[in-house]
């Protein structure tokens, strides 16, 4: 089984909150959910690997530490996901971007995929999947499916706030995915929104309500 771990940092906390209210307009929701990525990115990232280097300051030679290049690519589900990969880039600059488009169907809730265009060595980078909402798990589920279709094989999935029916999904189809989130929320509406939640996170995003 995979771990699920929920990141309560209080800054991370404090902005899911702004995220939340939904008296807080698109500038603000964008701005909050990119530096809550970030925060996110900066806590998942503790185990990356180093190694020594020799360099010299102005005072002399010394070994010193840098990351050992493991390659690293940022995976947003299109939309929402687009709002939380400027933060990750913030901290991981040279990652590369692969994107894949999933829309939920409003009424049977299944996803559907419509884009998929990834960098052509994803079986050897270490994948951060980022969208803000886990409801159902579907859509988290069909984009991991395609994922590892193209060869992929180490993912995590970054999202904002997750659903306890949808880590239990994604934990069921792809132990192999350890799942990261700002929060797990209380349960699903009968529409398939999470509650509390934030309401829809592409409208929110992108103003499209
Ligand atoms: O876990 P699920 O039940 O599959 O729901 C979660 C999905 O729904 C939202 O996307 P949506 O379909 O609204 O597309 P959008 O990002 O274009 O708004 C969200 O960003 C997730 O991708
Ligand atoms: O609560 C939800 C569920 C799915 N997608 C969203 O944007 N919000
Ligand atoms: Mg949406």
């Amino acid at each position: 089984m995979s771990k699920f771990t929920v990141l309560n940092h209080p800054l991370i906390q404090h902005k899911l909150t702004i995220m939340r209210s939904a008296a807080t307009g698109t500038r603000n929701f964008r701005q909050a959910a990119n530096e809550i990525a970030k925060l996110m990115v900066y806590e998942i990232t503790r185990d990356l690997p180093l190694k020594d280097v020799q360099i010299e300051t102005p005072m002399g030679k010394t070994t010193q530490k840098v990351l050992s290049g493991k390659k690293l690519a940022v995976i947003p589900i299109l939309r929402a996901g687009l709002g939380m990969v400027d933060g990750v880039l913030e901290l991981i600059p040279a990652a590369k971007v692969g994107h894949i488009g999933m829309y939920r169907d409003e009424k049977t809730l299944k996803p559907h995929e419509y884009f998929v265009k990834m960098p052509s060595d994803i079986d050897q980078r270490e994948l951060i999947i980022v969208d803000p909402m886990l409801a159902t798990g579907g859509s988290a589920n069909m984009a991991i499916e395609a994922l590892k279709k193209r060869g992929a094989k180490h993912m995590r999935l970054v999202v904002l706030v997750a659903a306890p029916e949808g880590v239990k999904k994604v934990q069921a189809e792809h132990p192999d995915v350890d799942i990261y989130a700002a929060a797990l929320d209380e349960c699903l509406t009968d529409n398939g929104y999470i509650f509390p939640g934030l309401g829809d996170a592409g409208d929110r995003l992108f103003g499209t309500k």
